[in-house]
């Protein structure tokens, strides 16, 4: 019995045009200033540009090359962990202000209170930072949901393409896998869910649904639906 839905965000809870044609601009444009003015004055900007350095290669005192490759890895949708700290950050001052709104589709926003109300746990995992995770959900065109989730899991955790990732999150949760139900918009998740032995469904907002033996929901009522069949 599921007891526990642990969430994907980018293609699951929220579009995938809403990342790559708002959040990531949004960075793009806000970034290079955002660490001219914090690399020497905050200890958390500095530790994530010391990481972007030693993954890159780039000298640490080369500011304006630390942000060459921030910008780079922004346009490749490189999920390296100090890129997603960093955006996370930059992204924070966007939702303070006002300017950014977390756009999570209504079935998504809708199912994900019931299942609270029913009391499953929810969970997210995604590759953008906690902090990211808690400013899309805590302000989103549908209001705060931060109060329905019982935590948040970033690649700290490991890859989502990776097993380990799940067995990971499973010790953390202290839980039988298959207690567990992963939704995400891409199949190499799944498989990695499934050989950790989470449950899975994949979730196929757009275009034609996939000749697979998974199951395939197009939004969270359809998830629903496929919960209340287990
Ligand atoms: C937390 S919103 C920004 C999501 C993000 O930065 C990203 O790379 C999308 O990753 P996901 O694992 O949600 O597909
Ligand atoms: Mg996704």
């Amino acid at each position: 019995m599921i007891r526990v839905v642990l969430t994907d965000i980018e293609g699951t809870t929220s579009s995938i045009s809403f990342v790559h044609d708002v959040l990531f601009p949004y960075a793009s444009k806000h970034l290079p200033e955002f660490i001219r003015t914090n690399h020497h004055t905050t200890p958390a900007v500095a530790e994530q540009l010391a990481l972007v350095a030693e993954k890159s290669g780039v000298d640490s005192k080369d500011v304006e090359g630390l942000i060459d490759v921030l910008q780079a890895w922004i346009s490749e949708d490189r999920k390296e962990g100090p890129l997603k700290a960093l955006q996370g950050m930059v992204w924070e001052q966007g939702y303070h202000s006002g300017e950014l709104k977390g756009d999570i589709y209504p079935d998504a926003a809708d199912y994900l209170q019931r299942w609270h109300d029913r009391g499953l746990r929810l969970f997210v995992y995604s590759s953008g930072s906690v902090k990211a995770q808690k400013l899309i959900f805590g302000f989103s065109n549908e209001g705060d949901f931060t109060p329905f989730f019982s935590g948040y899991f970033d690649t700290g955790v490991g890859g989502k393409k990776e097993a380990q990732s799940y067995r990971n999150i499973l010790a953390e949760l202290g839980v039988e896998p298959a207690t567990v139900l992963f939704l995400s918009d891409v199949e190499a998740e799944l498989s990695a869910a499934e050989e950790a032995g989470l449950k899975t469904v994949w979730l196929v907002r757009d275009g034609e649904l996939p000749d697979t033996g998974r199951p395939v929901a197009r939004d969270f009522a359809e998830v629903d639906a496929l919960l209340r069949k287990r």
